[in-house]
């Protein structure tokens, strides 16, 4: 699920920086486009202009204009028409054909383009207004007016003109060839005061989350308006499929190595308690004993440790069995575990004998302690096998001043114990 949701987010990331890079090139390279039709309206008025003005107009025939006008409509291949009007009144056109019905219009006294023609005449050489609908053709168009001057004394205005279906076709062309087949421009109504209320030109459907971006268009600005593009299906997957293969490279030896290395501790654990622990009565064994005794806190620096026997337990196999045997084992371990401080380590050290380590412990203490148990067991009736059986133990104590000491206070005990049954078992003997 989580690797789902990473790809997706992977995908929308790379689908978002896309989108973004591939309008901004596609704004741009339309802005290029726009600048050359512009340029190429704005040139081609000049040129005319510079024709007139070093020309005796006077004598400026209709062929002369065609002439003129043509080879400027060659050059500068955007511009649909060029028209020339002295006084404001146009009286060249061409193509011709396209423009018959402009011929004798007086822009100045034209209410929808008095004020630009005006405009023109006192404060600027040049003005581009549109889109427009031209009187000629009824065609959406940019016109670029330029003024001509005899002198001081204005004489007349040229218009290049470049028709809204041919800049609109322009950018269809662009867009697709950036792949963009459906799309919304909107573009500023110059008879409105809201904008981007008109749209100009729109394609195929947008569906889903949009993205817009502003195009700059003769003297105005339309806003661009796609659709984010969705990977495909296929790419999903691939970036799916790598993430996954790329989890699994890294965390599966991981997991295995974690898996194995937490295995081999488990084991290595079971194997040192079983290695540490007397099978039958659950108490440590001689090499756990040994064990507690090196990992002992830095405190202990002195104690005392007993070695019991029980007595005559070789009787016990040899009359109940060794069945009964092993369960007296057992409840003389339990009872004497039972009777004993936390702190007191008691471990079978084999057979019948049991070492009692007594951490901080005198002698005396641990003599006491030891008669204490001793008496304890020879009072307990031990029932096995539904057999009841009563014990006695010997006990050799000895004290150590050291950890270090401890094998040798061990000698000491087992010595004592020796004298113990020496001298008649059931007894504590200290060494
Ligand atoms: N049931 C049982 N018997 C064991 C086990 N380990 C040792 N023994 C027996 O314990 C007995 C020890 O006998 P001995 O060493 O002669 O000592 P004892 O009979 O207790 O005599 P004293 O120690 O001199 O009082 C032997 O019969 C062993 O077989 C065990 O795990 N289970």
């Amino acid at each position: 699920m989580t690797l789902i949701l990473v790809s997706e987010f992977i995908v929308y990331s790379l689908d978002k920086v896309k989108d973004e890079k591939r309008l901004s090139l596609v704004v741009a390279e339309l802005n290029k486009v726009m600048g050359a039709i512009f340029n190429g309206a704005l040139i081609s008025s000049e040129v005319l202009k510079e024709m007139i003005e070093v020309s005796d107009e006077s004598n400026l025939t209709v062929r002369e204009f065609d002439r003129i006008a043509k080879a400027l409509l060659k050059d500068y291949e955007f511009v649909d028409s060029i028209l020339l009007l002295p006084n404001g009144v146009a009286s060249y056109a061409y193509p011709y054909a396209d423009n018959i019905k402009a011929i004798g219009h007086d822009v100045l006294s034209d209410q929808n383009r008095k004020l630009g023609s005006l405009e023109v005449i006192l404060n600027k050489e040049v003005t581009i207004i549109g889109p427009v609908q031209l009187v000629q053709n009824d065609k959406q168009a940019f016109i670029v007016r330029r003024t001509i001057r005899n002198g001081n004394e204005f004489w007349g205005l040229t218009s290049s003109v470049v028709y809204l279906e041919s800049i609109l076709s322009n950018i269809d062309d662009v867009l697709r060839l950036y792949g963009i087949n459906d799309y919304d421009l909107s573009g500023y109504n110059p008879d409105s005061k809201v904008p981007y209320d008109k749209i100009i030109s729109s394609r195929g459907i947008i569906a889903g989350d949009k993205l817009s971006d502003t195009v700059s268009v003769f003297n105005t600005k339309w806003e661009l308006t796609i659709s984010k593009g969705k990977s495909e299906i296929y790419i999903k997957i691939f970036v799916f499929i790598s993430l996954l293969v790329l989890f699994l490279v890294i965390f599966t030896p991981s997991f295995r190595y974690f898996k194995k290395y937490k295995g081999s501790e488990r084991e290595k654990l079971i194997l040192e308690n079983e290695a540490y622990t007397d099978y039958l009565t659950g108490l440590a064994n001689r090499r756990g004993f040994e064990h507690r005794i090196s990992h002992l806190d830095n405190s202990v620096t002195n104690g005392s440790v007993a070695i019991f026997d029980i007595d005559f337990f070789k009787r016990v196999n040899d009359t109940y069995g060794h069945d009964v045997g092993d369960g007296v084992l057992v409840g003389f371990a339990n009872l004497c575990k039972m009777h004993i401080s936390d702190s007191f380590v008691l471990s079978r050290s084999g057979g019948e004998e049991f070492i009692l380590l007594m951490p901080l412990t005198s002698i005396e203490d641990a003599t006491i302690q030891c008669e204490l148990l001793k008496t304890m067991i020879s009072k307990e009736l031990f029932i096995v096998n539904a057999l009841e059986l009563t014990l006695t133990m010997s006990v050799g104590v000895a004290y150590f001043h050291d950890t270090c000491e401890m094998k040798t206070a061990l000698t000491l005990a087992d010595k004592a114990l020796y004298k113990a049954k020496q001298q008649g078992r059931d007894r504590v003997c200290v060494s």
